[in-house]
């Protein structure tokens, strides 16, 4: 019999047991009523393959059976309690579902691991009407048992549960390490994705390999490129780039587009999705605006990237099932939350308890972004932003970055993006951007064409099958703002513009003129951090 050890144990799939979820023809020792003849059986053949059985619930089968562990919920026997009737060596792991539930745990200093969730919505447990987590509130709980290691010295390992599949395991797994000390789950524990499969030993393989490699990815690649899921500087590794190389990166994209006429989905809005199709074309990208739930799903192989705008926000069903797919596929998602801030409706479709894609960049005026970062610097009026913007937009870019895992561009006078580490600041454009509707928009069509193109132009296979995208789409995301923001400074260069209608016009010529030369020349890029 393997003897496992709060240390020994290897957390990364964790099956939980679920009998009335078995698909027909398929049992789990029905004869057997009692719950301690299940479990002896169960640790016969776990035992066979050192595999460490854990009971729910009750101490008495945990020492009837000589079980590796005990699982508790939070109103389940209490942890001490457990602890003084199970011998020392028994591993004690507790559901919590917010991080107060996880601060508990850690102050006891009697749990080895905690079970975080629900992540998402789940048919295999009954939630009570408790919100899901979704990956952000996972990574909260992480980060308060970060801080409970820092101060103790005693580490908790962590897995999440509650809505996992195979599609959304690379989002979770990059999506959720925590955003002060990022630091991953352990694994993830899933009843219905294998006991309901009807081939679970394949189920299981499929997760396996996914989590082996973003194991071996974290392990591996240290620092932000293995947290977020995709390549950030364009280098296996992470390195920070000069000003010069970032420039020469993001207009090198242009003659990727003009050669790889990128198909840009876009669900977008009824007021701009004219010159948004317009611009996309003229940038040398395929627009595409289809977003009735029933077909964008299809769509999802085809395209090179997905811009989601909250816009007119009619499609919310089309935008969760084409980002759900994007995901799946890897496409690159570039989320524009119009107006985030100024409804509930808007605030929660942007937080997604049950199954939220997971954007590429996201990109927002200041009120969007502060609406997003929680913060209360900026006012929002309708779809605008007013006042004068945040003290220090560079910080609050990388921070969202960091707590998002993704590229995060807030556009304006003056432009800035981070990828949770560099944040560049770009100084282009012109006053007529803002006396059009939807340049912003625009903006979004851009960078959804340009990540589109950066990530199909890797021809190679992925590094690891967790990978979320591939392609360097930060220096995407710069190009997308850059080739809308200089063509405007020359659009309204041009003496046959006298206002704002003929400027509309001369941008979408001068998005089609545009070469990388005039790029390089005009564009003003500085990396502040
Ligand atoms: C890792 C892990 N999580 C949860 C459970 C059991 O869940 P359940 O008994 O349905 O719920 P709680 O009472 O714990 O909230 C488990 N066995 N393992
Ligand atoms: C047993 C359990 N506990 C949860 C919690 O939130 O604590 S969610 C859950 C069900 C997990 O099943 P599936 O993988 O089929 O979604």
């Amino acid at each position: 019999m393997v003897k496992f050890t709060p240390e020994s144990i290897d957390y990364s799939l964790y099956l939980v047991t679920g009998r009335e979820l078995l698909p027909p023809g398929k049992d789990y020792y029905e004869s057997l009523e009692e719950f301690v003849e299940v479990a002896r059986k169960t640790k016969e053949i776990t035992d066979k393959y050192g595999v460490p059985l854990f009971i729910n619930d009750r101490v008495d089968v945990c020492l009837a059976v000589g079980a590796a562990g005990l699982h508790v919920g939070q109103t389940d026997m209490p942890v001490d309690l457990a602890r003084s009737l199970l011998p020392k060596d028994i591993i004690i792991g507790i559901s919590v579902s917010n991080t107060k539930e996880a601060q508990t745990a850690v102050d006891s200093g009697l749990v080895d691991y905690v079970g975080i969730g629900a992540v998402w919505w789940t048919g295999s447990k009954d939630l009570k009407g408790k919100l899901c987590l979704g990956v952000d509130g996972v990574g909260e709980v992480l980060d308060v048992l970060a801080e409970g290691q820092r101060k103790t010295g005693k580490e908790i390992r962590s897995v999440a549960i509650g809505g996992i599949h195979l599609p959304n395991l690379p989002q979770l797994l990059h999506g959720s390490p925590s955003p002060k000390h990022l630091k991953g789950l352990d694994g993830v524990a899933v009843i219905s994705d294998i006991v309901s499969s009807t081939d679970p030993e394949h189920a299981s393989r499929k997760l396996r390999a996914v989590l082996d490699s973003y194991h071996r990815a974290r392990k591996d690649q240290a620092g932000l490129h293995a947290v977020f899921g995709f390549n950030l500087s364009g280098t296996p590794g992470y390195t920070k780039r000069s000003e010069k190389e970032l420039l020469n990166a993001a207009a090198g994209l242009i003659a990727v587009v003009r050669e790889l006429t990128p198909l840009a989905h876009q669900i977008t809005n009824i007021v701009v999705a004219n010159d948004s199709a317009n611009a996309t074309l003229a940038m040398g990208g395929s627009p595409i605006m289809a977003s009735a739930e029933q077909e964008v799903g299809d769509l999802s192989k085809a395209i090179s990237g997905l811009l989601i705008n909250f816009g007119t926000i009619k499609d919310r069903a089309g935008m969760l099932v084409a980002g759900k797919a994007a995901n799946v596929n890897k496409k690159p998602i570039v989320f524009d939350p119009v107006a985030v801030g100024a409804t509930a409706f808007r605030r929660q479709t942007s937080k997604g308890n049950s199954y939220a894609p997971k954007p590429t960049v996201i990109k927002g005026n200041a009120a969007e972004i502060g609406a997003l970062a929680e913060s209360a610097e900026v006012e929002s009026r309708g779809v605008d932003s007013v006042g004068s913007g945040f003290a220090n937009p560079a910080d609050v870019v990388k921070t969202l970055a960091r707590k998002k895992r993704c590229v995060v561009a807030l556009t304006g006078k003056e432009d800035w993006v981070s990828d949770g580490d560099t944040v560049v600041k770009l100084s282009n454009g012109h006053e007529y951007l803002g006396v059009i509707t939807g340049s912003g928009c625009m903006t979004g069509s851009a960078i959804t064409v340009y990540t589109g193109a950066a990530s199909q132009a890797i021809k190679q296979p992925y590094e690891n099958e967790s990978q979320i995208v591939q392609g360097d789409m930060f220096a995407a995301t710069i190009a997308g703002i850059l080739v809308i923001n200089v063509a405007a400074e020359v659009a309204a260069e041009r003496s046959d513009v006298k206002g704002p209608n003929t400027f509309r016009s001369a941008l979408i010529d001068e998005l089609y003129n545009l070469r990388a030369d005039t790029l390089l020349r005009r564009a003003r890029l500085e990396v502040v951090a």
